[in-house]
């Protein structure tokens, strides 16, 4: 599959981009006009740099304001079409996107339009060239993708195909099945953009909101499969005018377009399996069943006092790793790992973070299944030496600093931890804290298994976020909310499986005076920002964690009445949950959300324990306001310090 991307959708100046499109790996380029005319060189030297990357120029675009122009501006825009046939020759492209004319002159008429093209098309055939009409969503005549292919069927030239781009097309809500009926080989190229559903005028939407596919709302994955049904053999390319993307790091938005087609070319195929789609196999989208452990990595004072939090939240040492300075708490299914060592990923973690979480355990259907798709979709397979008494356990780096592993239970990865780790005799002892009872185990605070995982980064960051964890997992994304903080606005969105099994939340912060902006800033970037653990009864964890001695986020009196006042609670309910400092929330359907809060630790990680009932699917966004700036109030403790 030929796949290409157009240069105006990529952050710097010509040179950075075709150096991050070339290493992303796609085929060809898309030349967008300003950003040749901007650059400092002729045609030859632009069309020899893009060769020197392996790349292809496979469209020169846009010719604008074309067809249907009265005399004398018709003869002019024909020389002007024959001035840039000169460039494209030099540039060596043989293909022209002319967009349909916006021009309050220009005259309508499908008849006039096709013979205006039928002539383009004997033009440039005379050079070899051939030229592909699009219609935008704002064309003054022609707005409809069926309206371009009238045209280019009437002007019934073998030079002259007709365009198809996904925005235009969806942004206008055509149906996309209307494809169906175009001729495969009379499409003469393909270009693909998402965008998320916003209400505004449709050139300022897709000037400037468009996204990669799977990062929007429009149904871009009907539309490819319509068009792969014609049998279109030709360039699949993305056309993405993004403020963001403008500004971002032209090497990670080219990968995470790279990874759009192929997620979307992949998805396409199962859906269509009548239809070749010319790329490599992989695994589908990957089931993933929940976390299975979470790695901090620390010195040895903080990993004394992180115990310390893990044994007021009821969790057990269990095992110190064979080989490693490395060791294990528990409790239900969750697993906690400290990691020591001053050597390895997690101590290169350490010293740019501080204490943090450098490492997620993700237990999936198919372990190295997953490793295979991630390495399909540009994730960089992550591999350290493998220790004595050591699996070796796929892995792959984290969008942000993290590394994330995947265990199954189809291999002996399951035994992970009765392989790698070993109970010590003075384990669950040694941990009992002053005033408990020495002989036996505390019994834990009912906690079951990671709700959630909380990972901050700049909002900028967001997209190719959600999209890695979109393409490689069977997941799904929540619609983004809204977070006031008190220093700032924080955009939020879980990705979760159907099952909620899998459940991530990701936070977007615009700014250092945010709670998540400051973690972020202070961290240098590390991600996980909170866990979320889960309990079957949150009153009764309450009780058994103050015996632990936790001490939980306080909230303030006001939240509580407004809680009773806006929900219509018993009055001794909200007195229990006031007592506790829970925080509650109730969805439509009568499910509800319980969560308290450990203060922060450090710059502002922190955990919070939940408990869903009656299917409440959410995370409470409501609450987070309050906590928040409970949170402020906060910050700074004693706890964990940083690096
Ligand atoms: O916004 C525009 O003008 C514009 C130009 C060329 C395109 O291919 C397109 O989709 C939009
Ligand atoms: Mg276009």
């Amino acid at each position: 599959m030929k796949t290409a991307i157009a240069t105006v959708s990529i952050s710097g100046d010509l040179k950075e981009k075709l150096a991050a499109i070339a290493a992303a790996g796609f085929s060809g380029v898309e030349i967008f006009e300003n950003d040749f005319l901007a650059f400092d060189g002729g045609p030859r030297e632009v069309g020899q740099m893009v060769r020197d990357h392996g790349l292809e120029i496979s469209l020169y675009q846009p010719f604008r304001d074309f067809e249907g122009m009265p005399e004398p501006q018709r003869s002019r825009t024909f020389d002007r079409a024959e001035r840039k046939f000169d460039v494209m020759a030099e540039l060596g492209t043989d293909l022209m996107l002319v967009c349909s004319n916006v021009s309050p002159i220009s005259l309508g008429g499908i008849d006039r339009a096709a013979a205006d093209f039928r002539e383009l098309g004997e033009r440039a055939a005379r050079r070899g060239l051939k030229i592909g009409y699009e219609a935008l969503a704002w064309g003054r005549h022609v707005s409809d993708h069926r309206d371009a292919w009238e045209v280019v069927r009437r002007a019934d030239h073998p030079a002259v195909g007709v365009i198809l781009d996904s925005f235009h097309t969806l942004a206008r809500g055509i149906d996309p099945e209307t494809i169906r009926s175009i001729p495969g080989d009379r499409i003469a190229f393909i270009q693909l953009a998402d965008a998320p559903k916003i209400d505004m005028d449709l050139l300022y939407w897709s000037r400037h909101f468009r996204n990669m596919p799977g990062e929007g709302d429009l149904d871009v994955p009907a539309f490819m499969r319509a068009v792969m049904a014609t049998g279109y053999q030709g360039v699949v390319s993305l056309e993405i005018f993004n403020d963001q993307f403008r500004g971002g790091s032209p090497k990670s938005i080219a990968v995470d377009g790279y990874r759009s087609l192929v997620n979307l070319m992949d998805g396409v195929r199962r859906r269509e399996p009548s239809i070749a789609v010319d790329l490599p196999a992989m695994p589908d989208r990957i089931a993933a069943k929940g976390i299975e452990f979470v790695e901090f990595t620390a010195n040895e004072t903080e990993a004394g006092e992180l115990g310390g939090l893990f044994a007021a939240m009821g969790f057990r040492k269990a095992g110190r790793h064979v080989s490693k300075d490395v060791s294990l708490w528990r409790q239900g299914e969750i697993n906690l790992v400290v990691n020591t060592e001053r050597e390895g990923f997690a101590h290169a973690a350490y010293l740019v973070h501080g204490t943090s979480v450098c490492d997620i355990g993700l237990k999936v259907e198919d372990a190295t299944a997953t490793l295979e798709r991630a390495r399909a979709l540009k994730a960089e397979p992550f591999e350290q030496p493998v220790g004595p008494g050591e699996l070796k356990i796929p892995a792959i780096r984290g969008v942000g600093a993290g590394i994330m592993h995947f265990l199954d239970d189809e291999s002996e990865l399951r035994n992970v931890w009765d392989i790698e780790f070993r109970v010590e005799e003075s384990d669950d002892a040694s941990e009992t804290p002053a005033g408990e009872p020495a002989d036996g185990p505390l019994p834990g605070a009912g906690l079951t298994r990671i709700d959630h995982i909380a990972q901050t980064m700049n909002y900028e960051e967001m997209l190719t976020w959600t999209l890695f964890y979109t393409a490689i997992f069977a997941t799904r994304r929540t619609p983004m909310v809204d977070i006031v903080d008190p220093g700032g606005l924080i955009r939020s969105q879980a990705i979760e499986t159907a099952d909620g099994s899998l459940r991530i939340t990701l936070n977007g912060a615009e700014n250092r005076k945010t709670l998540a902006g400051h973690f972020i800033a202070e961290s240098f970037g590390s991600s996980v920002q909170h866990l979320a653990f889960s309990t079957d009864d949150i009153f009764a964890t309450a009780e058994r964690l103050k015996a632990h001695g936790f001490a939980p986020l306080a909230i303030t009196a006001n939240y509580y009445d407004d809680l009773e006042a806006r929900f219509g609670l018993d009055p001794d309910f909200a007195d229990r949950l006031k007592a506790e400092n829970i925080l509650y929330d109730r969805d439509g359907d009568g499910g509800e959300y319980f969560q308290l809060y450990s203060p922060n630790y450090g710059e502002g990680f922190f955990f919070e324990i939940v408990e869903r009932r009656g299917g409440y699917d959410g995370y409470g966004a409501a609450n987070a306001q309050f906590r928040i700036a409970a949170q402020k109030r906060s910050l700074r403790p004693k706890g964990m310090p940083r690096g």
